[in-house]
């Protein structure tokens, strides 16, 4: 047991630099990030590590964690991780941050992320960094979601459906989103045994072709100002459902998001804002567990 223990305080002295870990804080639309880079090195983050991070009270808070890694046959790889120590498949917002910090240090416009859902493609477009998110999955949830409407005790205002973007969205459509209590209603939704790996939980209420408001609950982190994937899964949806466009902006608490459903995949460009860079203190809590 004593060496156990010698060789567990070893781990976490030695998990980051004496001087400390390097993150960066950004976020897009709202939706916020820390970012480690672990290029060259082995990867550093762990469900307990994100969990201590993104603590908004003795870590540094976020809604996911991504963490850059070498890319192979491409410019880098991406992991998410939510606040609450799961994994995330995709991750939009993120993927446009990190997109553009990356266009900025290296002053190309264009860039290859490798994910857990395949290589993503970012470009810049006069001042905007536009993410092909990918091609939807449509078949991912053929599952009643009518008994998900009896849930929301709402008037619904179109059928919902469920789309794949690397990651889980159940799209509700309602005639009045404020009315929608979505941290009650999104939990439920979220853990309904529908669902077994979980799902994100979107509401939207449609203005015109080209517009919508959204409000989301993600999965392992909660009520968020944005979701890059959310917004990509509502775009492909409303189109099903013959409510927009392919092309429409999508309000979120945060901002706003322009969605482009093209034949490979979903386009997405918004905000994003660097906050400040920082350093985890080398005996930060979770550092090595
Ligand atoms: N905020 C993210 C999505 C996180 C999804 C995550 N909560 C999951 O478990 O799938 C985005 O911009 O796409």
């Amino acid at each position: 047991m004593l060496r156990e223990g010698l060789i567990c305080a070893a781990m976490q002295t030695r998990a980051f630099p004496p001087d400390g870990l390097p993150f960066r804080k950004m976020h897009g639309a709202g939706n916020d990030f820390v970012i480690l880079d672990s290029r060259g090195m082995a990867p550093v983050c762990t469900p307990g590590l994100a969990r201590a991070v993104g603590d908004r009270h003795r870590g540094v808070g976020f809604d996911q964690l991504a963490e850059i890694r070498d890319g192979e046959n491409c410019d880098i790889a991406l992991d998410f991780w939510n606040s609450d120590g799961s994994r995330a498949g995709a991750c939009g917002n993120a993927t446009r941050c990190v997109a553009a910090e990356w266009m900025t240090e290296t002053g190309q416009d264009r860039v290859t992320i490798r994910t857990t859902r395949g290589v993503l493609r970012g470009e810049m477009r006069g001042e905007a960094v536009w993410v092909n998110m990918g091609p939807p999955v449509l078949d991912w949830a053929q599952v009643p979601l009518a008994r998900e409407v009896d849930l929301l005790h709402l008037p619904i205002a179109g059928d919902p459906c469920g789309v794949g973007m690397g990651n889980p969205h159940a799209v509700f459509f309602v005639e009045d989103i404020d009315a929608v209590d979505v941290a009650a209603r999104g939990a439920e939704v979220e853990h309904d045994p529908l669902y077994p790996e979980a799902t994100n939980v979107e509401f939207v209420q449609v203005r015109s072709h080209d517009e919508v408001r959204m409000r989301v609950w993600e999965r392992g982190t909660g009520i968020t100002l944005a979701c890059g994937s959310g917004a990509c899964a509502v775009a492909v949806a409303a189109h099903r459902r013959g409510l927009t466009g392919r092309h429409v902006r999508i309000e979120v608490d945060g901002g706003w998001l322009e969605l482009d459903w093209r034949d490979d995949g979903v386009w997405m460009t918004g905000p994003v804002a660097r906050v400040f860079e920082g350093r985890l203190a080398p005996d930060f809590p979770a550092a090595g567990s």
